[in-house]
């Protein structure tokens, strides 16, 4: 289990539930560069900050009637790194996600924030974390300002520093000048930032964020981009999904691949890279993409050559 030490090469993943997904246990690993490098545990008690790590996952699983999302899995995500969820569409990363910030109840499988159990302790985990989660609600018919007034107050602070808060935020990402637009009219990338406000707003220990550059122009991206490096400086967590593995590389210090509901490797970036050139060139072999073919029987495919 990846709570206890384990030897590099040895990934056990728990048990399902009930009988449901037996026959998952018996499917190929994927590839073995993943059971190499898989290092959370060991990584963690080998030199990140003492006390509990971020996240623990144990023997995590959700079943969408026949269609297993997440297979069992075990993860250990150490505090005050730059994090990155990286797998293929499908992979389980959502699922997951939602899983740990108790947005979805798991069908069996223990999650701990900071050591406080999700599901036992809720109040506690949820005073510690900052959301932005994928398809992400707002309410709409208040301006970009009031959103966050109003999410202050929900989160219990005083009113003269959700102010104060809220308008460093709104300047800090560009949003200043939107401030009093309603958030139905807002941009994709605009509901992006202010939900990523939203999330900052009480300063959370902890910042999980699904996809968060989706649809961002680069500008924005880099301003977000800035607010979350000095966040983590300070020694706060973000663990964020993408499939951009570039910017992972870039922005992350350590990184989680997912395939198949199933945790491929995890660990420091360059344990993960490993020997390949780049991460993306690891994370292809790891979900087993290496090589697969673009395309070669859409003969028909060729407008070009009309
Ligand atoms: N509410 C749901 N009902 C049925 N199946 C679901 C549901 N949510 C997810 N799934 C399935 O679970 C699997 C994992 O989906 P998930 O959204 O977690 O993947 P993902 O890694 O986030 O993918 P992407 O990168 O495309 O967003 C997929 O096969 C998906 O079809």
């Amino acid at each position: 289990m990846a709570n206890e030490p384990e030897h590099i090469g040895q990934r056990s993943e728990s048990a399902p539930p009930e009988n449901g997904a037996a026959t998952s246990q018996g499917e190929p690993q994927g590839a073995s560069r993943g059971d190499a490098v898989q290092g959370g545990a060991t990584a963690v008690g080998g030199g990140a900050a003492a006390g509990p790590p971020a996240v623990r996952i144990q023997g995590l699983w959700k079943k969408f009637g026949d269609q297993i999302a997440v297979n069992g899995i075990d993860l250990t995500l150490p505090a005050g790194r730059f994090i990155g969820l990286v797998g293929p569409n499908g992979a389980g990363k959502t699922t997951t996600l939602s899983m740990v910030t108790g947005l979805l109840r798991p069908d069996a499988g223990v999650v701990e924030i900071g050591g406080h159990d999700v599901w036992r302790d809720p109040v506690a985990v949820k005073s510690r974390i900052g959301v932005l989660p994928e398809g992400l609600r707002l309410f709409e018919r208040l301006s970009g300002r009031e959103l966050l007034g109003y999410m202050g107050r929900l989160r219990g602070l005083p009113g003269d520093e959700v102010d104060k808060r809220a308008g460093q935020l709104l300047d800090v990402l560009d949003l200043a000048g939107s401030q009093n637009k309603l958030v139905v009219d807002y941009s994709t990338g605009m509901r992006k930032k202010i939900g990523l406000a939203a999330a900052l707003l009480h300063n959370p220990e902890i910042l999980f964020l699904d996809e968060p550059f989706e649809g961002v122009d680069p500008v924005s991206a880099q301003t977000i981009r800035g607010v979350l490096e000095r966040y983590t400086a300070s020694g706060a967590t973000v663990i964020f999904s993408s499939h951009v593995m570039e910017l992972v590389e870039s922005l992350c210090d350590w990184v989680a691949v997912m395939a198949g509901g199933r945790i491929r490797a995890d660990g420091p970036i360059a344990q993960v890279r490993g020997d390949a050139p780049s991460l993306q060139n690891a994370f292809l072999e790891l979900v087993g993409a290496q090589g697969r073919g673009a395309g070669q029987n859409l003969d028909w495919l060729g407008g070009g050559a009309r």
